[in-house]
Parts: C-alpha cells; structure tokens; sequence
C-alpha cells in the first residue's frame, strides 16, 4: 500500500457527528468513473457558487479529494479499488458526496458502491423524486410525483452472498439444501448459481422508523411498504411484516377497518398519516397510473434500485435523479445514475443528479439558504430551456447545452 495521497486541505474543519457544522467544512468527494470526470467538477462549481452568493463567503466547503474505482487503481495499484485510507476518511469527515462508479456484470470486482454502504453501515438510501416544471416526461401529470424512497441499504441479495454455477461452493449449497432441508424444487441443480436473501427484523426496523421519523419531520401524508411479500414470505413478507409492527409499536398506528392498513397523527401536525403496503409489481403500475396516491416508499433494497429508475423517469430521467446513503453518524450522498461509460469524457450528461444530491447534503447540513439557491436556479436554467441532451431531446425549442454550460447556466441564475 502506498503512502497516503489524500490531501487534508489547509483552513478547513472537520465535520463531528452530533456537533455544530463548521463554517468551513472539509467535504470529502470520489470523481467517479464514467462521467464521474464531466459531473463532479460541475457540481463542486455549482455548489461553491451557491454556498458563496448564499453566506457572501462567510462559509466555504473545502472539498478533499478521495479515492475509489478506476482512478484509484491508477493511484494506488492494480488492485486497490477501495483504499483504506478511503473508508478512514469517509468516516473520520462523516460527511461526503461520490460519483457513480462501475461494476462488472457477471465475474469480476463486486460493486464499490454497495461495499462502501456496507462498510460504513448506510441503511438508508434515501431518494426523493420530484418534478422540476417544464422537464419532459412521459406522464400526461408529472407534477403528480411527489415521492421520497427510503431504500433498504445493506440486507437484500445485495449482501452479495452467492456462488457461481458449477462451483465448488454452489455444489456444497445444493447438497446441503437438499440433503440438510429436504429441497426438493431446486429446477436445475446441476448448473445453478445460488443466491442467498437475509432480511432481517433489525434492518427493517431501522429502515422503517427514519422512514417513519422523515415522514413526520416533513409532514408528508403517507408510507407505503412495497414488498414481494406473497412470493417471498420469510423475507420480503418479513420486511412487511416487521414495517407495520414498527409503526404500531413504535408511531402509536391503529388499524384501519381491521388492518393491515394503519394510521397515526403525526404529533407536530396533527396530520393524519396512512401507513400501507402494496406488493412490488402492482406498485410500479400504480405509480404511473395513480402517482398521486403514493408518498414515502420504504421497500427492500433490489426493490428500492428498479423502483428508483422507474420513478425517475416519470420525472424527466436519471439525469436529474438525486440520492443519499446515511447511517445514524455518516452520510454520503450520491447520484440515483451509474457511470453511463458511452458519454464519459464527453462534457455531454446532465450534471443535474450530481448537483441535486449535494443539494440535499447542503440541506442535511443545514445549509438551506445555500440549497434553496440550487432549486432556484436549477428550475430557472429548465425553466429557459438551457438544458442537456437528455432533455433537450423531448423539449420543444430548448437549447441543448453541455455538462459544464449547463453548470454555468444556473450559476448565471443564481
Ligand atoms: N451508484 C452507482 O455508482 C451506480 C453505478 N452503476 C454502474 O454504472 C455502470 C453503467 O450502468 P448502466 O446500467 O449503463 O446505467 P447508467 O445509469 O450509467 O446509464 C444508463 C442510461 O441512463 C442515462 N443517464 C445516466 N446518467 C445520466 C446523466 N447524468 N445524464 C443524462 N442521462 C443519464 C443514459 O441514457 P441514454 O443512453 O438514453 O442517453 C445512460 O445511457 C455499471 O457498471 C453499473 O454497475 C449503476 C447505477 C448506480
Ligand atoms: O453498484 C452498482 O454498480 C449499481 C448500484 C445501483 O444501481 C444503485 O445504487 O442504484
Ligand atoms: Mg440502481
């Protein structure tokens, strides 16, 4: 392992969980791959922008450049995808934003990003999806989609617990399910891979109670527990099962005409919040058909990833698709999207996703002033139709712009 190459920036503070944010906090930040090079140094100019016109230089992020994926393996070495010195800084600065980075399909490195939620234990990836008026869509009403996700983050078959087809390990766990368990629907043994799904109860519960917690902070009418509840009963079922009791035991929910729908008031408003399930496959054609009707979304995590995509789109895209990973201590935000690998180096996509997470990482740190300016100019840049490609492709007579004229466009707006 090399000596270290992260560069503490001079003048900068530390953020300490449970304490007052500095004026002047050092931010950790991966470039990503991909477009990672084209989408991050548009967002740290966007938000530098925002944060200087907002607090008139009183406050100032002073970003750290930390390294993961492909950058870091020319850094560091061949095999160094992740370094140490990463992880220790993403926890010792507690704060940080990252750009997408790749995985292979099939063989090869698992996915950093889910190690990295893993690692630092970030269950909740939460992702809100709303509309930005005049972004194309493909609803008839797309300023119906008022969603927020709250995705389960480190349980799930993302645990990445599986053997391949024909290997050693994939044999010992189909001898042992039919042996030890009495399998006996394993279709095709001989040349299956096996997967393993752990839900647990204590994931769900925490999941669901900042799901629940959000919901009343920010008067928001409903949670809706999506899940493959009929199919897969032990955890999916149990992920719906534990999320009702969370709301009865722990939010005071009643049911409704007998349950299992239940409701609660929330104590700061005295709004009225249903608490409903739905199973995953209705769900994705009731958001389309009925978005109205759906809130906050607390679901499993490979329902949270196709969920997340899906909703996206009916707002405009991954292109303006925002996200954070957050533990009870640590936060780090990121964009819904991948490395998008065809347009990389191209200073072609919508920095949008990117710039609208380190929105919420402004918001999470209290910065709201600094925020709101990012919505203002972000909805005047739509709003003049100064967009990217993704965009521009769907509007009437916009003006197609880059990756960084479009950073520019709403620094220009601010
Ligand atoms: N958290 C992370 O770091 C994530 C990483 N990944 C990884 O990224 C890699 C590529 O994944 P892939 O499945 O292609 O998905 P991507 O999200 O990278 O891209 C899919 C398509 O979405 C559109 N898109 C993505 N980002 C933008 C943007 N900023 N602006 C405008 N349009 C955008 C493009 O559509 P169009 O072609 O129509 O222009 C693009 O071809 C994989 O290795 C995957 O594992 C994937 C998701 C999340
Ligand atoms: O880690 C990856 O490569 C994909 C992750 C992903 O799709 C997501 O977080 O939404
Ligand atoms: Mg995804």
């Amino acid at each position: 392992m090399s000596a270290s190459l992260i560069k503490v920036p001079a003048g900068g503070q530390k953020i300490v969980p449970g304490q007052a944010i500095p004026d002047n906090p050092i931010i950790p930040f991966i470039e990503g791959d991909g477009i990672g090079v084209d989408i991050t140094p548009v967002m740290i100019k966007v938000i530098d922008s925002a944060v200087d016109k907002a607090y008139g230089g009183k406050k100032k992020i002073h970003w750290m450049e930390v390294y993961a994926g492909e950058k870091s393996t020319q850094l560091y070495g061949p095999d160094e995808w992740f370094p140490k010195e990463t992880f220790d800084a993403l926890r010792e600065y507690s704060v940080s934003i990252k750009g997408p980075m790749t995985t292979p399909v099939g063989g090869g490195i698992r996915s950093l990003n889910v190690a990295l939620r893993q690692e630092l234990d970030l269950y909740q990836c939460v992702r809100p999806v709303q509309y930005f008026k005049g972004v194309p869509s493909p609803l008839k009403h797309p300023e119906l989609v008022n969603m927020v996700i709250f995705r389960e983050n480190t349980e799930d078959i993302y645990a990445g617990i599986e053997w391949a087809a024909n290997s050693e390990g994939a044999k010992k766990v189909v001898e042992f399910l039919q042996k030890e368990m009495g399998v006996k629907k394993i279709r095709f043994p001989e040349t299956s891979g096996i997967g393993i799904k752990p839900i647990s109860v204590e994931g769900t519960t925490r999941l669901v109670r900042a799901a629940l917690k959000y919901v009343i902070a920010n008067d928001r009418k409903s949670l809706t527990i999506v899940h493959k509840g009929n199919i897969m009963k032990f955890t999916e079922g149990l992920f719906r099962d534990t999320a009702y009791k969370v709301a009865q035991e722990e939010f005071g929910a009643q049911p409704i005409d007998g349950g299992p729908w239940c409701k609660f008031t929330n104590p700061n408003t005295g709004r009225e919040v249903i608490v409903k399930d739905a199973i995953a496959d209705a769900f994705l054609q009731q958001i389309l058909l009925r978005p109205a009707e759906y809130d906050t979304i607390a679901t499993t995590n490979l329902n949270g990833d196709y969920i997340s995509d899906a909703l996206a789109a009916q707002v405009g895209g991954i292109g303006i698709a925002p996200g954070a990973n957050i533990s009870d201590e640590y936060a780090c935000f990121e964009a819904t999207h991948g490395t998008a690998p065809k347009y990389a180096g191209l200073d072609k996509v919508n920095p949008g996703s990117l710039i609208l997470s380190a929105e919420m990482m402004l918001r999470h740190m209290g910065w709201t002033e600094a925020a709101d300016l990012v919505i203002k100019s972000m909805e005047a840049a739509i709003g003049d139709k100064q967009v990217t490609y993704d965009f521009a492709r769907l509007m009437e007579g916009a003006n197609e712009l880059s990756c960084s004229d479009f950073g520019d466009a709403m620094i220009a707006r601010m």
